[in-house]
């Protein structure tokens, strides 16, 4: 599980340790670990052509630290002080004992020639956009080939929501410090951040603001059936997708339920006669779900029309006391009764993409974290709102950001698959917040060995989730046969 905390924890934990720790001291440590990654993706030390863009606080402090050390190693270190009355005065002391030039913007010359750029403008204490001088300096420095390497943050990406006002450092790496910041892994600051290595400056930090699931955690969530196991108690799940018109949404929903814990799939709707031919393993009907059969937790909604027989369909599902998923189409005609979830007690989950999210009538500024948790608090429900990065917010602000995927997902038919797997998952009765963050975690796992082979289409997901079960049990360590 990788922790996510936001500025005002770090810094709250930062000065619990600054009162217990000599001074300088926690800033030696991230200086330390910088070069110590620096050195790592360079490869080398001698001869490597630094850039140090350097701003007013102490995430400048710690670029000048670490130039000083890649000095003192051999590297050709050039600190350009952005605001040179206000650079860190230990740090910039250090730089200049070590050797290095120092500059300031109006002799910048060359700054497209290093082999190494590292970004000490702003860090956590970032407010607002970068202002014209770093913009200037950030445009010349990352005009040339060198390593792109942010410093705690990209400086113009806010750390606790991954907004970007303005430009920003388009990091290929970001070596962050004491905890990695909600806003390095979502949003615009994901594509910012690069590669995120964290430096552990031994805070004591309290519980995440929110989470990150690595394979072993979504393994220790799905176990393996056991020799007790039958076909139900794994969790039977219901499906209402697709159309007679349309059954490409029931034909995908289904495959990725049975793909992913092939248990039961009982499949209940008008496309009952492409399911059938496309999944002899499912149990089909063409009736109303309700006449289905015992299942632990229904999915709604991919292609299922928004007629006034969808819309029975979505109050007869949400009426059952039994876990549900809304998408697509069932979100359509969720947004004219919301109160549909409100007064649910069974856990419900809601997997809108973006134009989905607006359409229920909630707001998607910058913050994507911030945005799915109010809906969540508001609904009651399980917010997964879709992106490059998925969030998943429980109504009591549980969170996660979901860390796998590719933008090959962004096809027809994925989010179909993705409703499958979650709610196959939710059938197993887990929570539903961890059903459906471990369910974005598959399924984006899912489309990344899908694309290992080109691009990938639905159906080619579908296939590949085997695989990715498969994959993320050896987070856990088991035998891969
Ligand atoms: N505390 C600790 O123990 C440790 C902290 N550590 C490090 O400290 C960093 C936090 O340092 P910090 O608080 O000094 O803030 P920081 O990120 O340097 O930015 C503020 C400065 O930038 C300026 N500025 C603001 N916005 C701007 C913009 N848009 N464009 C341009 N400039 C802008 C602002 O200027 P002003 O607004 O006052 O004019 C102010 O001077 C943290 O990220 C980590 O790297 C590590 O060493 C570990 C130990
Ligand atoms: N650029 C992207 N990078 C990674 N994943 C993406 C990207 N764009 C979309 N996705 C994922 O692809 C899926 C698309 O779902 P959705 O928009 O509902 O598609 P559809 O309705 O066609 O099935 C979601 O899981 C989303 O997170
Ligand atoms: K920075």
């Amino acid at each position: 599980m990788t922790d996510l905390h936001t500025a005002d924890q770090v810094r709250a934990a930062e000065a619990v340790a600054l009162a217990r720790t000599p001074e300088g001291a926690l800033m030696q440590r991230a200086a330390t670990g910088l070069a110590t990654v620096c050195l790592r993706l360079a490869g080398r030390a001698v001869g490597l052509r630094v850039t140090l863009l350097v701003g007013s606080g102490d995430n400048g402090g710690d670029a000048l630290w670490a130039g000083a050390t890649l000095a003192r190693r051999g590297a050709a270190v050039t600190g350009l002080l952005l605001d040179p009355d206000r650079a860190h005065p230990a740090g910039l002391a250090a730089l200049r004992r070590a050797g290095a030039r120092v500059v300031t913007a109006a002799d910048a010359a060359g700054l497209d020639r290093a082999d190494l750029v590292l970004d000490g403008i702003t860090g956590i204490g970032g407010r607002g956009g970068l202002r014209p001088a770093a913009a200037d300096a950030v445009g010349r420095a990352v005009a040339g080939p060198g390593l792109l390497v942010a410093v705690d943050v990209p400086s113009g990406v806010d750390a606790d929501t991954g907004v970007v006002e303005d430009g920003a450092f388009p990091a290929q790496h970001t070596v962050t410090f004491g905890a990695v910041k909600p806003g390095l892994v979502v949003g615009e600051g994901r594509g910012h951040a690069g590669v995120v290595h964290l430096v552990d400056l031994g805070l004591e930090l309290g519980p995440p603001a929110a989470r990150q699931l690595t394979d072993g955690d979504v393994a220790a969530l799905l176990p393996d059936p056991g020799a007790g196991d039958d076909k139900y108690s794994q969790g039977v799940v219901g499906i209402h997708a697709g159309s007679a018109t349309y059954p490409g949404a029931g034909v995908l929903c289904t495959g990725a339920a049975l793909r992913t814990r092939p248990g039961l799939v009982r499949y209940a709707g008008t496309a009952a006669e492409g399911v059938r031919a496309a999944w002899p393993e499912a149990i089909v009907s063409s009736g109303r779900p309700a006449d289905a059969g015992r299942v632990q937790a229904w999915v709604v909604g991919p292609g299922g029309g928004t007629d006034d027989e969808a819309r029975d369909v979505l109050a007869e599902v949400l009426a059952l006391d039994l876990p549900v998923l809304v998408d697509a189409d069932g979100l359509t005609l969720l947004a004219d009764d919301l109160d549909l979830v409100r007064h649910r007690s069974a856990p419900t989950v809601l997997t809108p993409h973006d134009r989905e999210f607006t359409r229920l009538g909630f707001d998607l500024a910058g913050d994507r974290i911030g945005a799915a948790r109010s809906a969540a608090a508001d609904l009651g429900a399980v917010v997964l709102l879709k992106g490059d990065a998925t969030v998943v917010a429980g109504p009591d602000g549980t969170t996660f950001v979901n860390g796998t995927g590719t933008p090959w997902l962004a096809t027809a038919g994925t989010g179909d698959v993705l409703s499958g797997v979650v709610g196959a998952l939710l059938a197993t009765g887990l929570p539903a917040v961890e059903a459906a963050a471990a369910g974005a975690h598959l399924h984006g796992r899912a489309g990344q060995l899908a694309a290992a082979g080109g691009p990938l289409i639905a159906s080619d997901l579908v296939r590949h989730l085997p695989a990715a079960v498969h994959r993320v049990q050896g987070g856990l360590g088991h035998s891969r046969a």
